[in-house]
């Protein structure tokens, strides 16, 4: 019989199982601390638990595994990009990006995605699985082991659509900001999105505290359906009214993303466009120049038209601001670095 993925089991659900079981309720905060505080990933580690006890966990019950495979540092600003190996030989990418107001770490929530966007590495070979709770805690988990630094921000911005594995995303996002585990503040977590429109709606009825990022990148349907596949299936108006609903909802400002590819979304038009999208939102925009990978043949602009695409928008009232670059020396776009190890490059 398959063992149970405990490190899955939220605060709640590890008081009932444990009762079910037949221990007493002050063993499953002892669990949850070890496993969600203080970050061990084997039973005989929990020393205040009797020995008979670790021995039933170990029986029935699995802490599942996300070995470091790969690990970039980056010389230029100390940016980190791990690669990890699942329980099944799967791979999946995170990164580690120290700023002054503390460290923020990048996880992914499925192994590929199946969503298609035209520019992205992490689709070329569509979706394997989603990942667990546990898979994602366990990212920053091991982070926060390996590097000895303290996590402070979480972005759900690697590899995967989180609105696309919801319940595990969701459960994720409760289990680590619970404040029996590492206590995240909600407001310090991004969850980017490339525009499920109903999953926006449900996700705004949770009343959560965290940023929603909605991956834009076309400044009108038709653009943003040459780009996005799940345009097809959401147009542009649907998704913005999915993410006013979010921020009436919840209060929070949503960060919309915007790749900049040199010629195909970067004219003058497209910035008078996004204007008029974005002019009267409660929202910050983030322009992304495109990282280019190899099976597609879209290139950023130079520093100099980026800047004055975000100058134009600045001028009548935007919020926006260029994301700067972080790693440029290790492994660029997000999901190369796995590609390449699994194809053996
Ligand atoms: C990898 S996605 C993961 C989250 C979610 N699936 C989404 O699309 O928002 C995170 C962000 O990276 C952007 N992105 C993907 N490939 C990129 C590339 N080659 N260059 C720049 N940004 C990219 C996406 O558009 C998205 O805004
Ligand atoms: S940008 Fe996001 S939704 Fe689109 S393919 Fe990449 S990971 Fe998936």
């Amino acid at each position: 019989m398959e063992k149970k993925d405990i490190a899955s089991y939220s605060f709640e659900e590890l008081q009932e199982e444990m009762l079910a079981i037949g221990e007493k309720g002050f063993r499953s905060r002892q669990i949850y601390s070890w496993i969600h505080e203080k970050l061990v990933d084997d039973f005989e580690e929990m020393t205040n638990l009797p020995k008979a006890l670790r021995q039933k966990l170990e029986a029935a019950y699995e802490i599942r595994r996300v070995e470091m495979e790969k690990r970039q540092i980056s010389k230029i600003d100390g940016t980190n990009k791990f690669l990890f190996c699942l329980k099944d030989g799967n791979m999946v990418e995170s990164v580690l990006m120290k700023y002054k107001h503390g460290n923020s770490v990048c996880i992914s929530s499925q192994v590929g995605c199946r969503m298609g966007c035209r520019f992205c590495a992490s689709t070329l070979d569509g979706l394997e699985r989603n990942l667990t709770p546990s898979e994602m805690l366990r990212q920053v988990y091991q982070i926060q082991k390996i590097t000895g630094e303290r996590v402070s921000n979480i972005v759900i911005m690697g590899t995967g659509e989180p609105l696309d594995n919801y319940d595990n995303f969701l459960k994720f996002i409760h289990m680590v900001s619970d404040e029996h585990g590492l206590n995240i503040s909600q407001r310090n977590i991004t969850a980017s999105t490339c525009g499920i429109v109903p999953n926006i709606r449900k996700l705004a009825e949770e009343k959560l505290q965290i940023t929603l990022a909605l991956s834009l990148h076309g400044s009108n349907q038709e653009k943003r359906r040459s780009l996005m596949p799940v345009a097809n299936k959401y147009e542009l108006h649907e998704v913005l009214e999915a993410c006013d609903y979010y921020f009436e909802k919840t209060g929070r400002r949503i960060t919309f993303e915007y790749s900049l590819v040199h010629g195909v979304n970067d004219t003058p038009e497209d910035a008078k466009e996004l204007m008029g999208i974005l002019k009267d939102r409660n929202c910050h925009l983030n322009l992304i120049p495109v990282n280019p990978i190899k099976e597609r043949n879209y290139e950023k602009p130079d520093k100099k038209s980026a800047e004055n695409f975000k100058n134009k928008l600045e001028k009548n009232g935007i919020n926006v601001t260029i994301r700067r670059e972080m790693g440029s020396d290790i492994d660029g776009a997000c999901g190369q670095l796995r590609r390449k190890t699994m194809q053996g490059v």
